[in-house]
């Protein structure tokens, strides 16, 4: 049996005549943080999207732990309550205080009683920093403020697995250290994550391995030290180049 938590084999995904996943095979062990690098198109999204089951896959397969989740006959809302997601856009609720938008998902999907569902919300927004914005609405937040609000939502079913598509990206660029040190934090706690983002010098600093996409492809994975410092293909050398002018 495989010791990963999350292992991804022959994956391939298109869109109509469009390949944009072509035989991934990606492998996550249990705390492990991974992270996505490439450019814009390379395929980062939907890979993250396949994992959570809100696009088909058109050939491969998936395992969370033992479970298959490409399996046709898996139903994916039961089998996505184990995985937590946070995207570029926040998408909280807009109508609901954060705690609401904390607490809905373990009330209403995993059956915990309000108060045992506030409670935990609560020492999440502590945790997170916060504690004061608990009855707040989303839009009475910040960029930052408002994605900690979306990671700890995220959290509050205590899913196995964390994907984040580019977290830091809507953010202004004062608000991206308060995100990244959360997810820092996640990392020191344990959790395994598998995350795409343009940050190289925060995939430098936590990332137990990265993974170069382009054209769909992984290029080259290897650990963070191996791929951002010393990467031995030459489309990877290309990419951090370019990156690297942006910063
Ligand atoms: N729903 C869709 N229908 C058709 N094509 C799509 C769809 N979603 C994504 N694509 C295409 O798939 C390719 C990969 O997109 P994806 O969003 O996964 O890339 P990415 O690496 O996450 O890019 P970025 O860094 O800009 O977010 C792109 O060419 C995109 O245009």
């Amino acid at each position: 049996m495989s010791e990963s938590l999350l292992r991804i084999r022959g994956l391939r995904k298109q869109y109509g005549e469009r390949l944009v996943l072509r035989s991934i095979d990606l492998d996550v062990a249990e705390h492990q943080v991974v992270c996505l690098i490439g450019g814009s198109g390379s395929g980062k999204s939907t890979l993250l999207r396949c994992v959570d089951l809100l696009e088909v896959v058109d050939d491969g397969t998936v395992h969370l732990n033992e479970t298959e989740l490409t399996d046709p006959r898996l139903d994916p809302d039961v089998a996505r309550r184990r995985i937590g997601i946070v995207f570029q856009a926040y998408n909280l609720f807009p109508h609901l205080s954060v705690l609401d938008n904390i607490t809905l998902a373990p009330r209403q999907v995993h059956g915990v009683p309000r108060r045992k569902a506030e409670a935990s919300a609560r020492e999440l927004l502590d945790r997170l920093g916060l504690a004061d914005k608990a009855h707040e609405h989303p839009d009475r937040l910040s960029g930052g403020q408002q994605q900690r609000a979306a990671i700890a939502r995220a959290l509050a079913t205590e899913p196995e697995l964390l994907l984040f598509d580019e977290i830091t990206s809507a953010l202004d660029p004062e608000l991206v250290g308060e995100v990244l040190d959360v997810v820092a934090d996640l990392k020191r706690r344990g959790l395994t994550i598998l995350m795409a983002t343009h940050e190289m010098d925060f995939a430098r600093r936590v990332a137990d391995r990265v993974c170069f996409l382009e054209g769909g492809v992984i290029v080259e994975q290897g650990t963070a030290e191996q791929v951002l410092t010393a990467p031995r293909e030459q489309a990877t050398r290309r990419f951090l180049a370019r990156a690297l002018d942006r910063s």
